[in-house]
């Protein structure tokens, strides 16, 4: 069923061209040697996406490959539990083509973004303007209110590498855990140097639509900063980055100068427990008030509470001045045009 509420005449018309195309990809037109690689999109998270060209049909997707050592019950039900992904029909969440297994390998097979993830738009970039930002933080409030209503799921892994843009100026969600026992299986595969855990979910207590809320915040000062925002970043580094006075920094929490919390080793080579320390122990991480606008300022320290209750919910930040700010659909194809200067960038 094709969610029509609330879409733009462009996004009723994508979702149609999409239904077209994937009604032209049946479940068995996918399997190993269907797919041509072209090249790798991102690795981590329990496994390799790779753009993947399917042979006969011509058509580009990204394919994600999962190895799982798991019993062939298991599999089945993996597979199973993926087959709701073919219920996810929004503009914020990435189209999904199926899911195969091959050996040991799981495939999930999805919609090409051709402007990559965020992370990658960062490293092309810096750092993202903020009425770029406030698009992207539509889009995600918009696909995890879909995710929550309409598939009864959390994302649990809201972060840049998982938001997608395309240069038709689209924005989507992926890499979602929509498969509780593919999620299970991967428990153990945290890799990486940074968590976007909220601090509830880092010392094991119930896990939420807030703790996504607040992935969702610490990813939003990444992308408006340009850098991942634990330890604290302090106000001589606002003041490089931004290239203003350092005495022109303001703290939106006034803090004094040195963090509250001190940890033992220099940011630099903080190791992982002592990152994780400090999300659960230090200060929550917050923009100064005066390089961004006092509503950007104001929706992310809500998203950035460290106790639960007190963080802002989708209806909240659905509802914020900040949000809509970028609820009009057309910014007349600004950000598309951005997208386009990073594909070119990137090569
Ligand atoms: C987990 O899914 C992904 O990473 C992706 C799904 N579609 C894409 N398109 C470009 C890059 C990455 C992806
Ligand atoms: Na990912």
């Amino acid at each position: 069923q094709l969610m029509r509420l609330g879409l733009t005449e462009p996004q009723k018309q994508r979702m149609e061209e999409w239904v077209a195309v994937k009604e032209g990809i049946a479940e068995s037109d996918l399997s190993e040697d269907f797919f041509e690689t072209l090249g790798e999109l991102g690795h981590g998270n329990g496994g390799v996406v790779n753009k993947v060209r399917h042979k006969q049909r011509g058509i580009i997707m990204a394919r994600k490959l999962v190895h799982l050592e798991v019993k062939p019950s298991v599999r089945t039900q993996i597979l199973k539990e993926l087959a709701v992904l073919h219920k996810c029909n929004s503009p914020f969440i990435v189209g999904f083509y199926g899911a195969f297994v091959d050996n040991n390998d799981i495939s999930i097979c999805m919609e090409y973004m051709n402007g990559l993830s965020l992370d990658i738009v960062l490293q092309r970039m810096g750092r993202l303007q903020e009425n770029f930002v406030g698009r992207v933080s539509v889009a995600v409030v918009r696909g995890l209110t879909y995710l929550k209503d309409e598939i009864k799921i959390l994302h649990r892994d809201v972060k840049p590498s998982n938001m997608l843009v395309n240069t038709a100026g689209e924005i989507k969600l992926c890499d979602f855990g929509v498969s509780g026992v593919l999620v299970d299986s991967m428990a153990n595969s945290f890799v990486g140097t940074r968590s976007y855990m909220a601090p509830e979910r880092l010392t094991g207590s119930q896990y939420s639509i807030l703790s996504d809320i607040w992935s969702f915040g610490l990813s939003l000062i990444e992308l408006l900063v340009g850098k991942y925002p634990v330890p604290a970043i302090t106000k001589k580094e606002f003041a490089n980055i931004f290239q203003v006075p350092e005495g022109e920094i303001v703290l939106a929490d006034e803090r004094s100068e040195v963090p509250t919390y001190q940890s033992s080793t220099s940011p630099a080579s903080m190791a992982i427990f002592e990152m994780l320390d400090y999300i659960v122990n230090g200060p929550a991480p917050t923009l100064p008030r005066n390089i961004f606008t006092d509503e950007c300022v104001d929706f992310v320290s809500k998203c950035l509470k460290k106790v639960p209750v007190e963080r802002a919910n989708l209806k909240t930040l659905a509802a914020h001045p900040f949000f809509q700010r970028y609820t009009q659909f057309d910014d007349n194809g600004e950000f598309a045009a951005f997208v386009a200067k990073t594909v070119q960038i990137g090569g």
